[in-house]
């Protein structure tokens, strides 16, 4: 079975050159990026034995949301720019993985055709939808209401981007726009009372630096659904997280795509574990591509990990089977790992079996 940075190889033959650096890229020397997956390396484990893992089971819930691996589609933007069918190919295949897939706001096909796509396969696919707060409350609320009208199960608001990241990659190809005929399409015919009623109108996101708890706490005033901040790196915030009623807390640095030189996400990951203290879940993405990666993100204190580029590497080498090569890639190669490790369940991995 071919490791990730196969697909990655592919998918680097297959795509524009301008978008397999929009995909592969992050902020600035990328120092961050690097970081991500160098921070893995440099982590050794000690497995347990004799103790009987066999009949493995890799399922967990999160916030009400039954996930076949702990292993989760992280939000990434502009799937058409990878293959014609996009999102949908996504979804279809995070359906057949059973897996949780978060549904960027900045995709390139409506959440609504991304939700049936991913009900073909599967009556009550895990579907989580990320949220870039847009500064115009009322739209913001649109696009919530649009979200959980195509049955979503959990907002992930993105807290990492209060500006956007110097990528300059895309400042090298001139990368600023979609292609002709690609649009954010969750932005499309939101609002269009108040833009004169041109039906056909999308929005462009804008990042807000005017964020703050407040925020948090109208989305949370605004909607049933659990709320989580994805992007959040000092511990202290994961304490105020959960102070103000955060349903789940994403350990993230987007991939390296926004402030570099902050640290791999591994690295932050113990204090933050420790600060959250178990009163939500904690996720974490970035640099997750080994079976061995999920392990000890596992045993450092995460409940799940998201992987995003992983997933567009698939996506541009296959389509939906691309997806699904990839997802059954991370799943054979962290069940291995677990067992190897001693563990039947993600949740027996332990602190101690991780070592610098
Ligand atoms: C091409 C690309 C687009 C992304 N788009 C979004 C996005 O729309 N919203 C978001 O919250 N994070 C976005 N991210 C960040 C991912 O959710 C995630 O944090 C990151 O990709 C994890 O690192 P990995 O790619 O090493 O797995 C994006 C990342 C990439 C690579
Ligand atoms: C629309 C974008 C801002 C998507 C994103 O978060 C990214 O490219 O990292």
């Amino acid at each position: 079975m071919p490791a990730v940075a196969e697909f990655e190889a592919t998918a680097r033959e297959r795509l524009d050159p301008a978008h397999y650096d929009y995909f592969a890229g992050g902020a600035q020397e990328e120092i961050t990026l690097r970081e991500n997956e160098e921070a893995y390396k440099r982590l050794r484990l000690i497995p347990r034995v004799l103790r009987g893992s066999d009949k493995r089971d890799l399922s967990v819930e999160l916030l009400g949301t039954p996930s076949s691996m702990p292993i989760l589609v992280a939000p990434t933007a502009f799937h058409r720019l990878a293959h014609p069918d996009g999102e949908l190919a996504t979804a279809r295949a995070a359906a057949r993985a059973g897996t949780i897939m978060i549904v960027s706001m900045a995709s390139t096909t409506a959440i609504e055709d991304i939700a049936a796509a991913a009900r073909e396969v599967t009556p009550d696919p895990g579907l989580w939808f990320q949220l870039y707060l847009q500064p115009d409350l009322e739209f913001t609320e649109a696009i919530v209401r649009r979200a959980e009208n195509a049955g979503v199960k959990a907002f992930v608001v993105t807290v990492d981007s209060p500006v956007l990241g110097r990528r300059e990659r895309d400042d090298r190809n001139a990368f600023h726009d979609l292609p002709a005929g690609l649009f954010v399409e969750n932005l499309r015919n939101i609002g269009e009372n108040r833009s004169g009623g041109n039906t056909s109108h999308v929005r462009e996101i804008v990042m807000s630096a005017g964020l703050n708890w407040d925020h948090i706490a109208w989305l949370r005033s605004k909607t049933k659904l659990p709320v989580l901040i994805k992007g959040v790196l000092h511990a202290e915030d994961a304490r105020l997280a959960v102070h103000h009623g955060v349903a789940g807390v994403v350990v993230s640095n987007h991939g390296g795509r926004q402030l570099d030189t902050v640290p791999a996400t591994i690295d932050v990951l113990p204090e933050i574990a420790a600060a959250v203290g178990g009163a939500v879940p904690v996720l974490l993405d970035g640099g997750i591509r080994r079976g061995t990666d999920v392990v000890k993100a596992l045993a450092l204190g995460a409940d799940a990990v998201g992987v995003g580029r992983p997933v567009v590497w698939g996506l541009a080498a296959g389509g939906r089977e691309g997806v699904s090569a990839v997802l059954d890639l991370l799943r054979a190669d962290f069940d291995q790992a677990l067992a190897l490790c001693g563990g039947r369940h993600p949740a027996d991995l332990t602190p101690d079996q991780v070592r610098r």
